[in-house]
């Protein structure tokens, strides 16, 4: 199968388990994004998948070879580090060459492949400059340069926009965007930021706890979020989990929260488990600051996030659960004020004991 796979990934330091059977397959051409709370060994699977660190137990095969036992050189991947790495007494052109050099490359090859990778990353005119005499952004792309020589089937990308401003950030989003449309290589990224991923990546594996939460597309993950962690980490600000209760029969299921309020929900009934105790999760854009007359529950505020055409409204319910709601820009809520919701019940997902989701049925 072309492509990578990873089979029964584990790993550990001294007696602590970071990774536990982690099982994952890349598309040959795939953008995949690796988002999860620090430490949650996303950049270990990385360096993993590199050479850079040996896994435990598990295999990794790239284009049906197995690739664990191999130094990093002969993987067939490139690495692209947060802190760019490059030797600051080469200049842009022998750090780009550094790789084929040691791999014995003749010359006039080395010297043709620098300066077609120069070219992609308009890099060209620097080439004989040394890293310091670089700005940020320059020295990133020179980091991916040197990566881009080696006609990789993979990239690993460690957090590489991480160290940029944020103005350059985006501009290189874009740029990163524009590469991977004209190299035939797969990407693999490490990134804190969900924008980042949520824009370049086919499909985000969110990390938590050892192991992979989740493998989806980004709307899909944001949509129907696979348990209560996967909920509250994708999204800013977070899903608001609130307690509530299974009310009896329908085919839909209603839930009862815990100010008395009752929200009709999207969630088939008989999806759920039994027992009565659920989670309700609604997305700040699924609860409404509304005039009272439309409302079906209401709150305190606790804090409005004024962010021009929108608010943010951080508020608490009756019994004192948190809840964060959308108002229009021009809401004259403040704190300590009494204001009404309308929950919107039918985007509402619904989480079980154990934390699976539950969600309407896909449209
Ligand atoms: N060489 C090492 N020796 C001991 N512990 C390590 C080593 N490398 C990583 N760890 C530990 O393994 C866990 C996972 O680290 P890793 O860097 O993979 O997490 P991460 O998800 O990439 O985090 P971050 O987002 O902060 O970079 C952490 O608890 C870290 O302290």
């Amino acid at each position: 199968m072309p492509g990578l796979q990873l089979r029964g990934v584990a790993k550990s330091f001294r007696n602590t388990e970071v990774l536990s059977n982690v099982d994952l397959d890349v598309a040959p051409r795939e953008f995949i994004a690796f988002l999860g709370p620090s430490g949650s060994g996303k950049s270990t699977l990385l360096r993993i998948i590199a050479g850079l660190e040996t896994a435990d137990a598990g295999e990794v095969i790239l284009d049906d070879r197995r690739i664990d036992g191999l130094p990093p050189g002969q993987r067939g991947v490139a690495m692209v580090f947060q802190h760019y790495a490059l030797y600051p007494h080469m200049s842009v052109r022998q750090n780009m060459a550094f790789g084929l050099r040691n791999a014995r490359v003749p010359q006039d090859q080395i010297d043709r492949l620098v300066e077609d990778a120069a070219r992609v990353l308009e890099i060209d005119p620097l080439l004989e400059r040394k890293p310091a005499q670089l700005s940020g952004g320059q020295r990133q792309r020179v980091a991916i340069g040197r990566a881009i020589v080696k006609s990789p089937k993979l990239f690993l990308l460690d957090e590489p926009l991480s160290n940029l401003d944020a103005a350059l950030r985006l501009r290189t989003r874009v740029e990163l965007a524009q590469l991977r449309e004209r190299v035939e290589s797969a990407f693999i990224m490490v990134t804190h930021d969900q924008a980042e991923a949520m824009t370049l990546a086919d499909r985000i594996v969110v990390f938590n706890d050892r192991r992979i939460q989740q493998i989806a597309a980004p709307m899909e993950i944001y949509a129907r979020p696979a348990n209560r962690f996967v909920a509250q980490f994708v999204g800013s600000p977070a899903m608001s989990i609130l307690p509530a209760t299974l009310a009896d029969g329908g085919t839909l299921a209603s839930v009862k929260l815990g100010d008395g309020s009752r929200i009709d929900t999207s969630v088939g009934r008989d999806s759920l488990p039994a027992g009565a105790q659920v989670e309700l999760g609604l997305r700040p854009e699924h609860v409404r600051v509304v005039l009272s007359g439309e409302a079906n529950t209401e709150a305190t505020v606790d804090l409005v996030e004024r962010l021009g055409e929108r608010s943010l409204v951080y508020a608490r319910l009756r019994d004192g659960q948190q809840v964060t709601a959308e108002a229009e820009g021009t809401t004259t809520a403040k704190v300590g004020d009494t204001v009404g919701l309308r929950i919107d019940g039918a985007a509402a997902h619904l989480f079980g004991p154990d934390g699976t989701g539950y969600h309407r049925a896909a449209a």
